[in-house]
């Protein structure tokens, strides 16, 4: 299937966002090199554009640290984006009579947006960055949050799915810490959780299918290694072999059975919110978690590149690449080869680096941006 070059950032503005107080960049399509001393800015510029995506951007962090200091808690976003269909506009951002509450606002074309997801009718938003270092040796929450963002990024509903689990399961914990017994009101929410958790389930059981299949293409002997990947999750595996109805009826009865064991644990332990991401290194047949942290983050950037060309293909629109610090782990075998894959999925990438010099083959062939407290200069 044919992908199209993806939607590019063309301006972006922003107004009281971490350490700028107020910045507008023009952006080329393409390759964009962002150099600069530590703290200079470079991933909070990164952190702005996470934010044209649904959710809290790539830091995950509260509003209010996000807004600049010593300000009034307001901050502002625009960005000009040129796409497959023409112009689009896009605003983000909280008002200082907002305080954070209710979340940020978004505006397209100038209209007030229902939610942030309708953002995804536009662009789609990827990032690495240094802290998914730890993605493959670290807590298992951490993959799931990984894995639930690549599978918002083409199915645009799993968003909504996962807070509607969340919601029902905060339900149910409190009827179990308020040591109730209400037979009823344990039913509906359990109900809710087996729809919700069935539906979330077969979304990431779709997903690794997906990005499996497109993993098989990346050469076999490259510089990013084939991944074997899987799910391991109750439901995620009987999704996979039954159908959904009977699944959520399974999970329902025993959520219900498991009420008394949930009610002495303090917390619901059973469903998708215990599954896992298991990640294989294929040429070493190696736990992805016993890999050298160099074998990781190739191993890192292959799932990344493939569920970009995925998420191009599905939905149309090659997402915008945030690469934070990716050359510090890369040899220059391997920069070159990512900077040449890059340029072939036509996608606009944003990478960081305190050294430019790391970035010197892609001269001419990128934008060379250098920030410097907050201020960020053309230079060359
Ligand atoms: N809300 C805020 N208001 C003002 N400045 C902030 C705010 N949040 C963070 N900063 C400042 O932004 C700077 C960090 O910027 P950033 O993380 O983008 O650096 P960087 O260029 O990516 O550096 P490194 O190369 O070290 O990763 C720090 O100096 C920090 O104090």
């Amino acid at each position: 299937m044919e992908t199209l070059p993806g939607p590019h950032i063309s301006r972006l503005t922003l107004t009281n966002f971490r350490n700028y107080a107020s910045l507008s960049l023009e952006l080329k399509p393409g390759l964009v090199v962002l150099s600069g001393d530590n703290g200079a800015g470079k991933t909070n510029l990164l952190e702005a554009i996470s934010l044209l995506a649904p959710g809290r951007g790539l830091r995950r962090a509260p509003y209010a640290d996000v807004a600049r200091e010593g300000n009034d808690g307001s901050f502002a976003l625009h960005a000009k984006l040129d796409g497959p269909e023409g112009e689009v506009d896009i605003g983000t951002g909280i008002m200082a009579a907002d305080g954070g509450e209710g979340g940020r606002r978004v505006r397209i074309n100038g209209a007030p947006a229902r939610n942030a997801d309708e953002l995804l009718q536009w662009l789609r938003v990827v990032w690495l960055t240094p802290s998914m270092d730890t993605l493959f040796t670290g807590p298992a929450g951490d993959r799931r949050r990984f894995l639930d963002r690549l599978v918002l990024a083409v199915d645009a509903a799993h968003g909504q799915r996962a807070l509607a689990y969340e919601k029902a399961m905060r339900g149910r914990n409190r009827l179990l810490a308020e040591n109730s017994r209400d037979h009823a009101w344990f039913e509906a929410i359990e109900t809710q959780l087996a729809e919700t958790g069935v539906a979330i389930a077969a979304a990431r059981a779709e997903l690794v299918r997906l990005l499996a299949a497109k993993i098989e293409q990346l050469p076999g002997d490259g510089p990013f290694p084939q991944a074997d990947i899987a799910l391991a999750g109750e439901l995620e595996a009987q999704v996979a072999t039954t159908p959904a109805v009977d699944v959520e009826e399974s999970f329902r009865r025993a959520l219900a059975a498991g009420r008394e064991r949930d009610r002495a644990a303090g917390r619901t332990l059973e469903g998708p919110h215990r599954s896992d991401l298991i990640v294989r290194h294929r040429p070493k047949s190696m736990p992805a978690e016993l890999c050298s942290t160099g074998e990781q983050k190739a191993l890192l950037v292959g799932i990344v590149l493939s569920h970009a060309r995925l998420t191009g293909e599905i939905s149309g629109m090659t997402p915008i690449l945030l690469l934070d610090e990716i050359a510090a782990h890369l040899d220059a075998g391997r920069r070159a080869a990512l900077f040449s894959i890059l340029e072939d999925m036509q996608c606009q990438a944003f990478m960081t680096g305190t050294d430019a010099a790391l970035f010197s083959s892609l001269e001419g062939r990128a934008q060379f941006l250098t920030v410097d407290h907050g201020t960020v200069g053309e230079t060359r």
